[in-house]
């Protein structure tokens, strides 16, 4: 049975001219959870400029009101946090709600983690479905303990401790959320916390937290990266400035390669190095992507790209670029089946892990959509034939974002329009996309009954 949320609103989207225009998608939101998470943490204030008003970063900043923190959107639009100093958390008298959020779930985990109190999670049919085995077992190390259902789903309660133990945990996925978590538990743990990762994921927790003032070493070693924090500092309210998220920048850049005509600046995009790989493989498929105006923002790389319409290829995607493109992987499919030639995507596991199975609904609404191509385990090939698949099918996202706006896109230039059943996902993590894919020239519209 497909899962949708409690309004769903069905859309659909038909063939439309060449997109055009110059705009800026929602602030990132993995840095958006982050900024949130540490400046209701820090003394004094924090400025959050450009925040993403996404549901999923709105159900953190709610969180951490219940955890003692002040978040608030000021009348001059910037959010400012401010909180009790590291240590500093209370115990939550509710139930967090994290909503769709796996990342907001899995921080606050950490976060909550060396405390002696106890913290209630839950969330949609989603994240409900989703494995937090990966968190609490490191956790659990760290001296915390958990009650969860079966295979370690929420809801769930985690009992913090109050004599929290550092760990060195080597990471069996490669999860920048499993180690954000870790790293956020380390940071009221006395000593030096470690995580190993055999694949550098993105690295915005790092970044952030030696931004608050907080010590983190980051080298390579034989077995991988190593990022080490010192436990017990203090965090000191900063400025932050949110970058525009490249994963959500990445629908109108493959609308913008797949549609005739179309001639697109989106002004700044986060580029942090871990972050770009969807922009790497489009370049290598003949993609026409220009960065323009490559700056340092707060501790973020950030640019302009100038994207224009371009004949693409099939190309071969490494395991190993998958950390830095796993939320791409939906709208890559799309535009390899506007490519010629073979797109062979390895390296696929954790897709099937995610809001839903991505890998599954991906093969399944391409094949709707016309599109030849074979599944694997964590694998998936699209052969591309250089024309525009035929579209024309109706799409359950089951509760996903990413899944939703890239069959959006898809019915943007295929031969006929594809209807999703429920678009209300997409404003977990890209609020205001119907309208700026429509103001560049897209037709995507309600279905109304
Ligand atoms: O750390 C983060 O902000 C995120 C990490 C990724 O998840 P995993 O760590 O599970 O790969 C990604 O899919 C998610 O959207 C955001
Ligand atoms: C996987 C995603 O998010 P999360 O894990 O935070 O739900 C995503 O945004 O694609």
């Amino acid at each position: 049975m497909s899962k949708h949320s409690s309004n769903p609103r069905p859309l659909t989207s038909g063939t439309g001219g060449g997109l055009k225009g110059t705009i800026r998608v929602p602030g990132d939101k993995s840095v958006s959870h982050r900024a949130l998470m540490l400046g209701a943490l820090a003394l004094g204030e924090t400025e959050i400029h450009g925040l993403l008003e996404g549901e999923d970063v709105l159900r953190t900043a709610a969180a951490m009101r219940l955890l003692g923190g002040e978040t608030e959107k000021g009348a001059d639009g910037i959010w400012r946090a401010r909180g009790r100093g590291n240590g500093g958390l209370a115990e939550a008298a509710d139930v967090l709600d994290l909503g769709n959020a796996g990342t907001g779930t899995r921080l606050l985990m950490g976060l909550v983690a060396p405390y002696p109190m106890t913290t209630f999670f839950t969330g949609d049919a989603s994240l409900r479905s989703r494995p937090m085995a990966r968190v609490s077992d490191p956790l659990s190390q760290m001296g915390a303990s958990f009650v969860t259902r079966s295979k370690g789903r929420p809801p769930l309660a985690v009992i913090g401790t109050a004599t929290p133990r550092p760990i060195t945990y080597k990471l069996p996925v490669a999860s920048a959320q499993v180690k954000s978590a870790i790293l956020l538990a380390g940071l009221n743990t006395p000593g030096i916390t470690t995580v190993i990762e055999p694949e550098a994921t993105r690295d915005h927790t790092e970044l952030m937290l030696r931004g608050f003032g907080i010590e983190v070493k980051v080298e390579e070693t034989p077995e991988g990266r190593a990022s080490a924090i010192k436990g017990q500092g203090e965090l000191k309210g900063r400025k932050v400035v949110v970058p525009g998220d490249p994963s959500s920048a990445a629908f109108p850049i493959v609308a913008a390669l797949i549609l005739p005509g179309s001639d697109i600046l989106i002004e700044n995009v986060g580029l942090n190095p871990h972050r770009i790989g969807l922009i790497d493989t489009l370049v290598e498929m003949g993609a026409s992507i220009e960065v323009k105006d490559a700056r340092i923002e707060a501790g973020e790389k950030v640019g302009d790209l100038h994207v224009k319409h371009s004949h693409l290829k099939g190309v071969t995607v490494p395991a190993e670029r998958a950390p830095s493109m796993i939320d791409e992987y939906p709208i890559l499919s799309v535009a390899a089946a506007f490519a010629e030639g073979e797109t062979k995507m390895l390296g696929l596991g954790e897709l099937r892990v995610k809001e839903s199975d991505r890998l599954g609904a991906m093969a399944r609404g391409l094949a709707a959509c016309g599109v030849v191509l074979e599944e694997g385990e964590d694998w998936l090939t699209v052969k591309g034939n250089g024309k525009r698949p035929k579209g024309g099918a109706h799409i359950a996202v089951n509760l996903d974002h990413r899944p939703a706006m890239s069959f959006l896109v898809l019915g943007l230039a295929a031969e006929k329009p594809v209807s999703i059943d429920d678009g209300a996902p997409i404003d977990t993590s890209f609020p205001g996309f119907v309208a700026l894919m429509n103001g560049m020239g897209g037709t995507i519209s309600a279905v109304t009954a």
